[in-house]
């Protein structure tokens, strides 16, 4: 009935179609129940199957699932079917693994969305009086700063403003990508790959929020800076751990202290920031000079927001920023080094659209099909957020064909509908052009548009998607077409693991061949060579 529906929306605007959206809704509601008291068999959460707690925790800590939660999702989907129960800790959890329901959820998840409650990054806010961000705010207050903070994030003409500074960025990391090359990886190498692009991803959002460069692509990377990403993983991979205990326990957690020092170190470097900036703009406004430039200047300019409440916004966008797309382009990295076709493809690509030395704007990306196509098909093996959440604080809501009371919490199970043989034919395979408009006309025909939406859905969406988006366009684009990517000869399947976000199990290891020596002499035959005349 959607799919109807949104055929002939191609006509009608954003505004009529979203109201249509919610007519059909609250059709669907009111027709399912008249059809459930007609049979008197209205089903609700308390006919769902799934694990106990004792199960749970039996899964997880018996069965070693703890780090790999995302693939417990297709275990556990294939047991209870696409909808089930479970208890994590406290928390009475519904899964939900099918396209379709998850759509359900979403198209009724009412005006301010709430993704989690998530009491433990909230609590930290509260002990150490920092504001909440877009992450961690809900309500009329969540929707006020997404107001503030969208436009320069989401709107394509401020977006296109950061292509500059996101680009001297990425010729740093490809000079780093040669330094690393030459001075540790004999020549050839660059081992934990994505220790380095977490550097490049910081650099990165540090160049679109403040335009000030933290040092992190230097030879020796400044410790604040280094501590800063290092707080970054250790505060997701304790946050599953933490939320298993109830609340009154965590002071006496002995891992709580560490999980509060990272949050401190995180609003301390932001902190830093802000206080720079506002001096910078002090001094800029003695001078008479224009107060115009980066994202973090016009929030402080223009005072749509008290300082507490940036900062709590700026370490947020921050947090928001490592992981997610270095490990992202380090998935297509590794790829791409083990499919040297989809590589080559690429680079054509590439090389048609910037020829000789012309550095990729934002308007060559967009005439990059093959490029987009890869990244959504790294999105879909490895989802950055394998399951995110729901809680639907408005109303009662019906999911196929379970009612659920006001405030359930939906786990959105991302990472097994990545996998569904029913959405995607040939799951296991990395195939880009499922994503081309002339793509694989069979393959197409059952992709459901909600079988892979790696930055969510509706008004609580990533809000750093088009930037995200911009740089792992732009430096995987600049590092193929410079630099041949091929697979370590002594390297192993590497395997994601979940620590909140999906993150390679083990360093991923690739060789770097550069394109512009590569004609003249192919260092990997002369390094064969070389090693056999020993
Ligand atoms: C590959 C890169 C990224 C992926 C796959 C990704 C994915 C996501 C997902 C799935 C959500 C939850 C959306 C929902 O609940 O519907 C989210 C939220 C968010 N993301 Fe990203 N993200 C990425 C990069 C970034 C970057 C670079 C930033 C910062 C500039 C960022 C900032 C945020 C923020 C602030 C939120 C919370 C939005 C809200 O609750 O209102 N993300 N992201």
């Amino acid at each position: 009935m959607f799919r109807t529906f949104f055929q002939i929306g191609k006509h009608v605007s954003k505004h009529e179609q979203t109201n249509a959206i919610k007519m059909v809704t609250s059709w669907h509601v009111s027709e399912q129940r008249r059809y459930a008291s007609d049979a008197n068999k209205q089903k609700t959460m308390e006919d769902l199957d799934g694990p106990s707690l004792i199960t749970s925790l039996y899964w997880l800590f018996g069965k070693g699932y703890f780090q790999t939660t995302h693939q417990m999702q297709i275990e556990h989907s294939n047991i209870y079917g696409p909808l089930w129960k479970s208890k994590y800790g406290p928390l009475v959890v519904v899964n939900v693994a099918s396209a379709e329901l998850i759509e359900q959820v979403l198209r009724q998840e009412g005006r301010h969305p709430v993704r989690t409650d998530m009491p433990h990054w909230r609590t930290y806010r509260q002990l150490s009086n920092q504001a909440y961000g877009p992450l961690t705010e809900m309500g009329a207050q969540w929707q006020q700063i997404r107001s503030v903070l969208n436009p320069r994030m989401l709107k394509s003409q401020h977006v296109s403003a950061y292509c500059n500074p996101i680009n001297n960025v990425v010729s740093d990391f490809l000079e780093k990508v040669a330094w690393l090359r030459d001075t540790k990886g004999d020549g050839i190498m660059v081992n934990d790959l994505a220790g380095e692009l977490y550097k490049f991803a910081f650099e990165g959002i540090c160049s679109v929020l403040f335009e000030n460069r933290m040092g992190c692509l230097n030879e020796e990377v400044p410790e604040d800076t280094q501590k800063f990403i290092i707080s970054v993983g250790e505060m997701f991979r304790l946050s599953p751990i933490v939320i298993l205990f109830p609340k009154y326990t965590w002071p006496y957690l002995p891992f709580w202290k560490h999980f509060v020092t990272v949050w401190d170190h995180l609003f301390l470097v932001a902190e830093q920031q802000v206080r720079y900036k506002m001096e910078k703009i002090q001094e800029n406004v003695r001078k008479g000079q224009p107060l115009q430039g980066e994202y973090l200047t016009h929030l402080l300019v223009s005072e749509q927001m008290s300082v507490t409440e940036i900062l709590g916004s700026i370490t947020e966008l921050l947090l928001a920023g490592v992981d997610t797309t270095s490990n992202t382009i380090s998935w297509s990295l590794y790829h791409m080094a083990m499919e040297p076709e989809i590589q080559e493809k690429l680079f054509q690509e590439v090389i048609s659209i910037c020829p000789g030395k012309q550095v990729p704007t934002s308007d060559d990306i967009t005439r990059m099909p093959w490029l987009k196509a890869v990244v959504k098909e790294t999105l879909r093996m490895y989802p950055v957020v394998p399951g995110n959440a729901r809680i639907n604080v408005e109303n009662e809501i019906i999911v196929g064909e379970h009612l659920f009371p006001k405030n359930t919490l939906f786990h959105l199970c991302h990472y097994a509908v990545s996998y569904d043989k029913n959405v995607f034919q040939r799951p296991q395979a990395f195939l880009p052009e499922r994503w081309l408009r002339e793509g694989r006309g069979e393959a197409k025909k059952i992709q459901h548009p909600f079988g892979s939406v790696p930055f969510g859905f509706g008004v609580r969406a990533c809000l750093g998607r088009r930037v995200a988006e911009l740089e792992m366009y732009l430096l995987l684009s600049r590092l193929i077409k410079r630099y041949e990517v091929r697979a370590d000869p002594e390297g192993t399947m590497v395997q994601p693991i979940t620590r909140t976000l999906l993150v390679p199990a083990a360093p991923i290891n690739l060789q770097f061949i550069d394109r512009t020596v590569k004609q003249q002499e192919d260092p990997l035959v002369t390094k064969q060579v070389s090693s056999e005349g020993h």
